[in-house]
């Protein structure tokens, strides 16, 4: 069923684990990501970026979600991803959202603790969770795009917390969104991640998390894409990151490469199809399969 993100949050917190973070703007994504869900028997949370409603329109997203609430046994949030307004998470909440960020990890410190302060006081009463982040991811991905990268401060981060009443906070640590991460060897500050959740103790969440598996990249280099250097973060350093305090991760780039690859390579073998469900059905199912493989990397599995 449909439930608040502070439910999640707060038993993968006690018990150690991370829930996964799916992100989906159509219908072949959502289907995948709850039906491997439903048989990891795992919590997720579904999350559109704004740039997702922009291309699908958040009475869509929102209302397929709606529309399913009852129809799987694992519990889910309806998350707004890297929301950039006040305006944006009002919207979410009044389209049924059950957890929200706030990301103004690229404005003045001050700046980020008011408005994420402002945006608490109009969640929590509603039973909504509030996740923030501080110091800024490098890359681009969708519309969230920053230039230089700036790691989080561990005392920062506690007075931060104590200022605005967060439900999650999402430490910058060393990754970055999309298929290119990092310039040389894959490199999170783990010793920095400790101490966040030291100070905090705060459900912390991991963005730039894929794992940009090869076996996806070379299909679709095989297949007519190109995408040279691509590179993710290591299922260990996941794992440590769990270990550490991780309680939520994000997933967007590894769900767009196992449908790709499969779309590339059915559309190259099936010549004479012109039905779009014979390339849509199996790419959805790849899809499934890379969200049940991250479910389990997180630990998630059997925690519905
Ligand atoms: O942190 C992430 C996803 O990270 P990744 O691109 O590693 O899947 N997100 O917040 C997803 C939306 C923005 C980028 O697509
Ligand atoms: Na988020
Ligand atoms: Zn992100």
């Amino acid at each position: 069923p449909l439930v608040s993100g502070k439910l999640l949050f707060e038993r993968a917190n006690e018990f150690g684990f991370a829930v996964g973070a799916f992100n989906f703007n159509n219908m072949e994504f959502l289907k995948a990501i709850l039906e491997a869900a439903q048989e990891e028997e795992a919590p997720v949370f579904l999350q559109t970026t704004e740039s997702a409603i922009g291309y699908a329109g958040i009475e869509f997203l929102a209302g397929m979600v709606h529309a399913v609430k009852d129809s799987y046994k694992v519990p889910f949030a309806l998350h707004l991803d890297h929301g950039r307004s006040v305006e944006s998470v009002l919207l979410a909440i009044r389209y049924g959202y059950t957890s929200v960020m706030i990301d103004y990890s690229d404005k003045p410190y001050k700046e980020n603790l008011e408005v994420t302060r402002k945006v608490v006081s109009l969640c929590s009463p509603l039973g909504i969770s509030v996740e923030a982040e501080l110091g800024r991811l490098v890359g681009r991905e969708d519309e969230v795009e920053s230039v230089e990268e700036v790691l989080v401060d561990p005392e920062q981060a506690k007075e931060f917390a104590l200022g605005t009443g967060i439900d999650a906070l999402a430490p910058a640590i060393g990754t970055a969104h999309g298929a290119f991460k990092f310039k040389g060897e894959p490199r999170l500050d783990f010793e920095r991640l400790r101490r966040v959740k030291e100070r905090t103790n705060l459900p912390l969440v991991l963005h730039g998390a894929s794992g940009v598996y090869y076996e996806y990249v070379n299909e679709i280099n095989m297949y007519g894409g190109e995408l040279k250097g691509a590179r993710g973060v290591p299922d260990d350093d996941v794992r440590r990151a769990i270990e550490l305090g991780i309680n939520k991760v994000n997933t967007d780039t590894d769900l767009r490469l196992a449908f790709i690859s499969t779309l590339r390579r059915m559309m190259s073998e099936e010549r004479r199809n012109v039905d779009p469900r014979k390339f849509l059905k199996p790419a959805m199912e790849e899809v499934k399969e890379v969200v049940k493989r991250r479910i389990r990397l997180y630990g998630s599995s059997g925690k519905a």
